[in-house]
């Protein structure tokens, strides 16, 4: 999928340079622009990708300190100045649009559902959202601003991928130390995600039919709301009747133990990418891998495919889309409304999750 990706605040800046990174590492070639918007000056000046500062004329460079409605602002101000320093990033070959933030913060989390909602009002591709979740020992106030946020983006975005930042933490790591750490996991996850699709037959041989095609990434964000992936990977035997278990084993951790949303095993629709070298990958490992995957997400709709590397591990990388019914996600919203209650700005609560996103218990921004 070629994709361009646009940060919003510290951690989106971070987190798109990191995913450009491992892109250009990879060669996949997968990202085709990236670009860093923050309200902070300082944040940008750090960063190797191309950088736009907002916000200039009321918050002088200086960021807007968590608050999310000040920043949500700002980006509405200045949204043409966004579109106009993306418009020649954004060219015909590009199949989605990433937006990625922190959504605990200030400026990623009130800008980044802006900007989603007027990049879908001018283009035609898939707008999502990379969204990443407050981890739980960070202050109300993250919780608070990431709940409102979530709420909003899920509703503008045509898909929110949400990486939690408890998720992928090694348990040695505090929030602060283990970031560079969490972008790195961060990036070989959905950067894998991002490149399944871009695989071109070698030697100019046609593509495999079981190679996974861009549209099945996308056929399983068209469920909408929240998105989570999950990875493991394990060392490859040099047949591929001797990797069949590996495949399987590789799904389950990728699911049971991998997910960027922990636990958010519910889906509406999955995918089941196989990535290793092609002569590796048991096609019997695979199907065997799909049913479990049909079983344990309850969702009719998985599909799967390859993504051909060179390399002598076997991977499973698994996208599931549709988990805002997930407990993992009712269980985030709690936390935000029970910050938002000890900040005083929640009246009443409800229960049922799949109503969470229709109710008014947290405020979404706008
Ligand atoms: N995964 C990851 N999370 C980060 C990183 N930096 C910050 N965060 C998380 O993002 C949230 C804070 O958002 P930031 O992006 O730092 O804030 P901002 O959007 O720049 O907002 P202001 O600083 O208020 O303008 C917190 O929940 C942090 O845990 C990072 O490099 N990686």
């Amino acid at each position: 999928m070629k994709v361009v990706l646009v940060g919003v605040g510290q951690a989106g800046g971070k987190v798109a340079t990191a995913l450009a990174e491992f892109d250009a590492e990879m060669g996949f070639d997968a990202v085709r622009g990236a670009l860093a918007v923050n309200t902070a000056e300082a944040d940008l000046r750090s960063l190797p990708i191309d950088t736009l500062l907002i916000g200039q004329s009321r918050v002088n460079g200086h960021g807007v300190g968590g608050d999310n409605e000040l920043a949500a602002s700002l980006m509405d101000e200045d949204a043409t100045e966004v579109l106009d320093a993306l418009s020649g990033r954004i060219t015909a070959e590009a199949e989605a649009i990433f937006v990625v933030a922190g959504l605990g913060g200030g400026t990623g989390s009130g800008g980044a559902p802006v900007l989603v909602r007027e990049l879908r009002r001018v283009h035609d591709v898939p707008v999502y959202a990379l969204g990443v979740l407050p981890s739980r020992e960070e202050g109300a106030l993250y919780q608070v601003n990431a709940g409102r946020s979530l709420k909003t983006v899920v509703r503008e975005a045509d898909a929110t991928l949400l990486v939690d930042n408890d998720a992928w933490r090694a348990a040695d790591d505090s929030v602060g130390s283990g970031y560079d750490r969490i972008n790195r996991k961060l990036a070989r996850r959905v950067g894998l995600v991002l490149a399944a699709g871009e695989a071109t037959g070698e030697d100019g041989r046609d593509v495999p039919e079981s190679v996974v095609d861009t549209s099945e990434v996308i056929q399983t964000l068209r469920a909408g709301g929240i998105a989570a992936v999950g990875y493991a990977s394990a060392t490859a035997a040099p047949e591929a009747e001797e990797n069949i278990s590996a495949v399987m084993s590789t799904t389950r951790k990728a699911v049971m133990t991998g997910l960027s949303l922990p636990e958010a095993t519910e889906a509406d629709a999955a995918l089941l990418v196989a990535a290793g070298e092609p002569d590796r990958i048991p096609r019997k490992g695979v199907e065997r891998a799909r049913r479990w995957l049909e079983e344990e997400t309850g969702s009719a709709a998985v599909r799967g495919g390859d993504f051909p590397l060179s390399s002598d591990r076997i991977a499973a990388i698994v996208l599931l889309g549709g988990v805002e019914r997930s407990a993992r996600v009712e269980t985030f919203l709690e936390r935000a409304r029970e910050a938002a209650r000890e900040t005083d700005e929640l009246e009443q609560e409800r229960s049922d999750p799949a109503a969470a996103f229709d109710n008014e218990d947290l405020d979404g921004l706008f």
